[in-house]
């Protein structure tokens, strides 16, 4: 897993200098009319994506099971499967090609500039290390600190997610945690370097409801402190109302609807979308529509 990736390469970031503070305004991850193909039968699986991420934007993502979500961040990470191929488009981090990136750049930029958190957490952990020193060697790699900062710097971010007993929590097992402990565990280890860019894909969507808000807040905090920018992928049209400045709609590969969340959420102009709101609905999931978001309350 690229979060937890503790490979080396001295010397390297891209764009983003320690302590530079981010240009509000200069696009940290760009995709232009993305394209990714599945090599093994010829397959077009994803039709073109766009969207611009500036510090501190957050961006969702939604659609139904299969439509290309997590194929289109994976593009962006740099970690596609085998035999998926970006084959038309381009995407930018901090304006600079992926596809011109080496692996030894990628491994620099995992973590530091760009990060991800997936849902089933324990798959991403070590079972057999403490949860605490796995968060600590991403520290001690990325940020080249020493084992003792390294460690600090460690439960000081286990503090940051909102772990209670961080010392303690420090020197846990995965199998001694729960899913939500866990995940904290992972956005612990995802904000390790400091990214400018996080990518959450339905990082709450195996949790209780009481935790997910608390995750959610805790990602809303993140980005309001640092500036992080974020794409968020979920099936969840609340997680999306709670957290995004923007939204697009995938089906079948297809960006069909994106725009702003108020506007998309309120006023949806494809069909799909609003297949997928009434669904919503007739879930009783009716607080998603905040009132606040509505372009019309504005006015
Ligand atoms: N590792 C893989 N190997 C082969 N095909 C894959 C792989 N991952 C995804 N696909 C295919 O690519 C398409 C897009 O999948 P993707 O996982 O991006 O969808 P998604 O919108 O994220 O779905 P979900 O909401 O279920 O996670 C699907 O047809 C899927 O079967």
């Amino acid at each position: 897993m690229a979060t937890l990736s503790t490979n080396r390469v001295p010397g390297e970031t891209l764009g983003h200098g320690p302590g530079a503070p981010p240009d509000p305004r200069s696009p940290v991850l760009s995709l232009r009319d993305v394209r990714i193909s599945d090599q093994a039968d010829g397959r077009e699986i994803v039709h073109g994506v766009s969207f611009t991420l500036t510090p501190g934007k957050v961006v969702g993502i939604v659609g139904e099971s299969g439509s290309g979500k997590t194929i289109t961040c994976r593009a962006a990470l740099g970690i596609l499967p085998a035999h998926f191929e970006v084959t038309g488009g381009s995407i930018e981090i901090h304006g600079t090609d992926i596809a011109e990136l080496s692996p030894a750049r990628w491994t620099a930029l995992h973590g530091l500039t760009i990060s991800a958190v997936f849902q089933d957490p324990a798959s991403y952990l070590n079972p057999s290390i403490p949860v605490g020193a796995q968060v600590a060697e991403v520290v001690r790699v990325k940020k080249r600190l020493g084992r003792g900062a390294a460690r600090r710097r460690a439960v000081e971010l286990l503090r940051a997610v909102h772990l209670r007993e961080a010392d303690l929590v420090y020197g846990q097992y995965p199998h001694e945690l729960s899913g939500g402990m866990l995940q904290r565990v992972l956005i612990a280890a995802a904000i390790a370097a400091d990214p400018r860019i996080l990518i959450a894909d339905e990082a709450t969507t195996a949790l209780d409801v009481t935790v997910q808000a608390e995750i959610l807040d805790l990602l809303a905090d993140l980005r309001e402190r640092t500036g992080m920018a974020l794409v968020v992928v979920s099936h969840d049209l609340a997680v999306v109302a709670q957290l995004c400045d923007e939204v697009l709609v995938m089906r079948q590969g297809e960006v069909v609807e994106h725009g702003p969340t108020g506007r998309v959420l309120h006023a949806p102009r494809h069909e799909y979308t609003q297949l997928l709101i009434a669904e919503h609905e007739r879930y009783g999931l009716e607080k998603f529509l905040d009132p606040k978001l509505d372009p019309k309350e504005e006015a």
